[in-house]
């Protein structure tokens, strides 16, 4: 049995893993902190989940980091300069792992290889993120991804970049430039996490969409991460090579 906690315990994902964990006969829950809640129990964790908020996630991580228990973080806001920070920390203190995704959909993760692949073969790509109203950040950890993947395959391909005439309009129009992606970020209700990417050439375009309808969708990937993180020593970024991707 593999001793699991989870931060964020009454979030929306963080619930929802609450239950997965409890109905694995492979792991038993621990601890289930959220905000305002001592930490103190998830030293009984041999692995940590989090999934709380980009302003949070710092902090637990240092903890669970120092406390020698195993991380596998869902939490965005995780650029070069948190990564920087988190594998100085996992040199001081090697005993625990960290494993960070910005998407634990078996799909979504499908959905940015695809992306990934077939980007230096069209001219244009965009990318068009849709989620509900209550999430903190955009534009998502998934889109952020899919764009440093998207333009890393270009340039390894020596493509350039994306044409774009645009000389006048209204400031936001155009999305965020996401190292070079324009990113477009949807908040509607009724959605829970949605990503589109939108590749266009000669005469012809290309679509990648991914749905999640459930939170559900996370659950696997998490609990795979859950299994396997005791095994990857220090920093591993995605579950792609768990997938075998
Ligand atoms: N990687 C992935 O596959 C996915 C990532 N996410 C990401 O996960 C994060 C959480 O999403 P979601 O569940 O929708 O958000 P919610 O706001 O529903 O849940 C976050 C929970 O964490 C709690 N919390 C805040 N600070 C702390 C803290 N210091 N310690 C413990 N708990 C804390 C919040 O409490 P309170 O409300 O009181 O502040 C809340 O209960 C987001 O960054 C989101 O983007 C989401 C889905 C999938
Ligand atoms: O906040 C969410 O809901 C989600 N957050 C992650 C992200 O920012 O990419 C993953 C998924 O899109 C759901």
């Amino acid at each position: 049995m593999i001793k699991v906690g989870v931060l964020g315990a009454r979030g929306r994902v963080g619930a929802e893993l609450c239950r997965a964990v409890e109905a694995a006969e492979d792991l038993e829950l621990v601890a289930a902190v959220d905000a305002g809640d001592d930490r103190a129990p998830l030293e009984a964790a041999e692995v940590a989940i989090d999934f709380t908020h980009p302003a949070a996630v710092m902090d637990n991580l240092r903890w669970l980091i120092e406390h020698g228990v195993h991380a596998v973080v869902g939490t965005t806001g995780f650029d070069e300069e948190r990564l920087a920070t988190v594998r100085g920390w996992l040199a001081e203190r090697p005993g625990a792992n960290v494993l960070i995704a910005p998407n634990f959909a078996v799909g979504a993760v499908l959905m940015m290889s695809f992306a990934q692949k077939a980007a230096p073969f069209f001219d244009s790509v965009e990318i068009v993120e849709l989620h509900h109203p209550n999430k903190a950040d955009a534009p998502s950890g998934t889109a952020r991804r899919t764009a440093e993947l998207v333009t890393a395959a270009r340039e390894k391909a020596g493509v350039g970049p994306s044409p774009d005439a645009t000389t006048t309009g209204l400031d936001g129009a155009r999305g965020a430039d996401v190292d070079g992606v324009h990113v477009h970020a949807v908040r509607l209700a009724g959605l829970i996490a949605h990503q589109e990417v939108l590749l266009g050439g000669h005469g012809e375009t290309l679509t990648i969409r991914h749905d999640s309808l459930s939170r559900e969708s996370f659950s696997p990937g998490v609990l795979l991460a859950v299994r396997r993180v005791a095994e990857l020593p220090g920093l591993t970024i995605g579950i792609e090579s768990l997938l075998g991707l």
